[in-house]
């Protein structure tokens, strides 16, 4: 279905609000928790479209998953050992994140199974995770030779490797955590910058081994995963529409409570923090093993900086965000070492510069990044999301802060990842 959204200019974002449960945290819940013994009960499961396709694969295997209330999940584990051959081919959607993953732990199962995605899904690359899984024994097939979806794994014995991944990508290391769970010895992942390490903890917070090390981590295969309770907090990566929203709009002041703020997701905050941006953490606590606080955002004046390095895994899925906030800020702002944007969703580094361009930004794409240099105001008019989530709520924030209305065109795949977002971004916004 393609639909329109338009967004008035605000003169003020403000109020109390609380953002859907973490995208990365809820696939894990499932996953991990189909994967231990005994209940998991999960609270603050995110109810968008790329956790459903999770929860179904895992449904479609056998797993008994009770979906008794408004993101409140009760998962009876399967086992180790406990999941059965799906008889249909496992419809990951949109969902990168499902796909990468299910590879991994598809690939140590006793059985065999087909993932399958969206338009988009199957143009993403897949051998970053195809190889190294081949190098452990495990029989997959794709078009392109294991580049790009349909994948079929026929799951088997594996052994234990250490790779050197050439991506920080916790896609990547999440897949081969999974298979290790399975192999021969244990299983080391290098990266060249940390990636979200939400994997790691909630497969302590079961009963896993997880070594960190400098630069990677090691798990020890088949461990006795005990089931729990696992309390999603809220996902700063929607968190972070809003935070730019209530930055950028003059006589903002917004409360976003029970936000995940782990040191590997929590980059949108050091780079608006760098631009100038007031944003107070409060109320600091851990939940379920992870990090979270309430966000106090006000308007700010910001300016241009320059990120790259280490930050950019942090902040991966904000980029686009980001790019809109420089739009806004006082100078340039230069995005480096961010070529991984050009294989998401869509390739947002062009998505984000054709589409602030077309509303008046001064921006420029780079091979690995943007450059943007900031105005007051942009101009409105249409733009298109590309099919992309990130993409249509970072022009939606955009569009707060431009001189006329902006129509946002194709943006259903916002509930992908943010059910309820033009809703709640009414809601804060006052003209
Ligand atoms: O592991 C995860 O939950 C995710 C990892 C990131 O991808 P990469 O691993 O490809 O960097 C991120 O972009 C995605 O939205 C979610
Ligand atoms: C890239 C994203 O997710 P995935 O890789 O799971 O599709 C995202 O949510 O921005």
């Amino acid at each position: 279905m393609n639909t329109t959204e338009t967004i008035q200019p605000a003169r003020r974002i403000a109020g109390e609000i609380e953002v859907p449960g973490d995208k990365s945290i809820s696939h894990r819940s499932v996953m991990f928790g189909a994967l231990a013994r005994g209940r998991t009960l999960v609270t603050g499961f995110l109810q968008g479209e790329d956790n459903y396709a999770t929860l179904n694969a895992f449904r479609m295997m056998g797993v008994s998953i009770c979906e008794c209330g408004e993101g409140r999940l009760e998962i009876d584990g399967a086992g180790l050992d406990g999941l059965r051959e799906p008889a249909d081919v496992l419809d990951c959607g949109n969902s990168g994140t499902t796909m990468r993953l299910m590879a991994g732990l598809l690939s140590g199962q006793n059985f065999f199974a087909v993932l399958t995605g969206d338009q988009y899904l199957r143009r993403r690359p897949m051998r970053r995770v195809t190889v190294p899984l081949r190098q452990m024994g495990a029989r997959i097939q794709g078009r392109e030779d294991g580049e790009k979806a349909p994948l079929a794994i026929q799951g088997g014995p594996l052994s234990g490797i250490a790779w050197n991944s050439p991506v920080a990508s916790a896609q990547v290391k999440s897949a081969l955590l999974l298979a290790g769970l399975y192999a021969e010895g244990p299983t080391t992942v290098f990266e060249p910058h940390l990636s979200r390490d939400h994997s790691e903890r909630m497969l302590s917070h079961f009963g896993a081994r997880v070594e960190r090390l400098e630069n990677g981590v090691r798990i020890e295969p088949r461990p006795d995963l005990r089931g729990g309770e696992i309390a999603v907090p809220g996902d700063i990566s929607s968190a972070a529409f809003l935070i730019v929203a209530a930055l950028i709009v003059p006589g903002s002041e917004l409360l976003i409570r029970n936000v995940g703020v782990n040191p590997t997701r929590s980059g949108i905050i050091d780079i608006l923090q760098a631009m100038g941006g007031d944003l107070k953490l409060e109320n600091f606590r851990e939940r379920s093993g992870e990090p979270v606080a309430d966000l106090l955002v006000r308007h700010s004046r910001l300016e241009g900086i320059e990120i790259g390095g280490e930050l950019i895994p942090r902040a991966i899925d904000e980029l686009p965000v980001v790019s809109v906030a420089a739009a806004f800020a006082e100078g340039e702002t230069l995005i480096r070492d961010a070529r991984e944007l050009r294989v998401k969703e869509t390739d947002r580094i062009a998505a984000m510069v054709s589409e602030l361009d077309r509303i008046g930004a001064e921006v420029e794409a780079l091979e690995d990044g943007m450059r943007i240099v900031g105005c007051e105001q942009l101009a409105g008019g249409e733009v298109d999301s590309w099919g992309d989530h990130r993409i249509a709520m970072s022009m939606a924030v955009a569009g707060l802060r431009c001189r006329e209305p902006l129509s946002i065109g194709n943006t259903a795949c916002t509930r992908t990842s943010f059910p309820g977002f033009w809703d709640l971004l009414r809601k804060v916004s006052h003209d």
